[in-house]
């Protein structure tokens, strides 16, 4: 029997994100603070009884082997045994390369949904540990929390913020996860403190200094934007933000970006409307 399932895969923000160390395997331990957003990609997806895997997207550039959708699906079939297979459109919005988990958030709405309509009966823990192969972000946005985060990113406290817009403004740069992290100069040892003291402290990015001598219409961004209101870069960029109270105050600043950028404006949220989505469905 064929079922249908379509579920969002929102942007995630790193509020702060401190570098405290590096593991024997080479990745790297962090600090940080994932806040999830409202807004973001689309899949729509059909199974079907025979294992073949299709996928569209918006974005045709994005049709390989290698897209993380597929990638997502196939790592279920192989792990589970399954021989149902999926049609999978991906409606692209959110940009490559800026820092936001794009990639990493339509991996984890493809295992949830596959689960769902393949009925796998796999629980929130197998399905962040099988996340986990495919990128360090896909267990925040499986779990589906704003959260504050440690290990690689996948041991998750969730809390709840002050609810605000967040503008994300992203320049023309395509910057590489892998090259910031393999970088000699990037700052590897901030001392890890507990999320108390966190919370007293002024929040900063340890791979923002590096990405903006690397990047210079990173920095340029950044000052643009300090203009508004308190900014910061996401992950390891390209996309930089800040928060504001009023939603006109954050349209206001986007109508003047740098020609450069791209933007968007969405509300945090402490739950992510994929989570939301697959309740209302079950
Ligand atoms: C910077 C963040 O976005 C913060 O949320 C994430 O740590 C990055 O997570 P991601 O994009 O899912 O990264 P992955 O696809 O797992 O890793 C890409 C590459 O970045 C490096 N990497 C990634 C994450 C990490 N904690 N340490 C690392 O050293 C590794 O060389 C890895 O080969
Ligand atoms: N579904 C997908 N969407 C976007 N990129 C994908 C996808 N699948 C594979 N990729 C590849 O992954 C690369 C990085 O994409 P992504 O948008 O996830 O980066 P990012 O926002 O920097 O992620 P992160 O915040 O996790 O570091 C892209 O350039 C693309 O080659």
């Amino acid at each position: 029997m064929s079922r249908s399932l379509s579920l969002p895969a929102i942007a995630k923000l790193n509020l702060f994100l401190h570098i405290t160390g590096q593991r024997a395997d080479g990745y790297h331990e962090l600090q940080s603070i994932f806040q999830l957003l409202d807004y973001g990609d689309t899949l729509h997806l059909s199974s079907h009884s025979s294992p073949e895997l299709t996928l569209s997207c918006n974005q045709p550039a994005l049709v390989n082997d290698d897209n993380l959708v597929l990638r997502a699906a196939r790592l279920l079939q192989q792990h589970t045994g399954c021989r149902q297979g999926a049609q999978i459109q991906l409606d692209k919005v959110l940009p490559l390369g800026g820092g936001i988990g794009g990639g990493s958030s339509d991996a984890a709405s493809t295992l949830l949904a596959l689960n769902q309509l393949w009925q796998l009966g796999l629980s929130q823990d197998e399905l962040a540990g099988l996340g986990l192969q495919l990128g360090a972000d896909v267990p925040i946005f499986v779990r589906g929390r704003t959260a504050f985060a440690e290990g690689v990113g996948e041991k998750i406290t969730p809390i709840e913020l002050p609810s605000c817009w967040y503008l994300v403004v992203t320049p023309d740069c395509h910057i590489s996860t892998k090259t910031i992290f393999q970088h000699a100069d990037l700052p590897r040892n901030t001392p890890k403190v507990g999320l108390d003291q966190l919370m007293e402290i002024d929040w900063r990015n340890d791979c923002q200094a590096l990405v903006c001598r690397l990047y210079p219409n990173v920095a340029i961004t950044l000052q643009w934007l300090l203009e508004y209101a308190p900014s910061r870069m996401t992950g390891t960029g390209a996309s930089v933000f800040a928060a504001f109270s009023d939603r006109l105050q954050a349209e206001a600043a986007l109508r003047d970006m740098p020609a450069f950028c791209s933007g968007f404006i969405a509300r945090g949220v402490s739950e992510s409307p994929a989570l939301t989505a697959l309740t209302a469905f079950r």
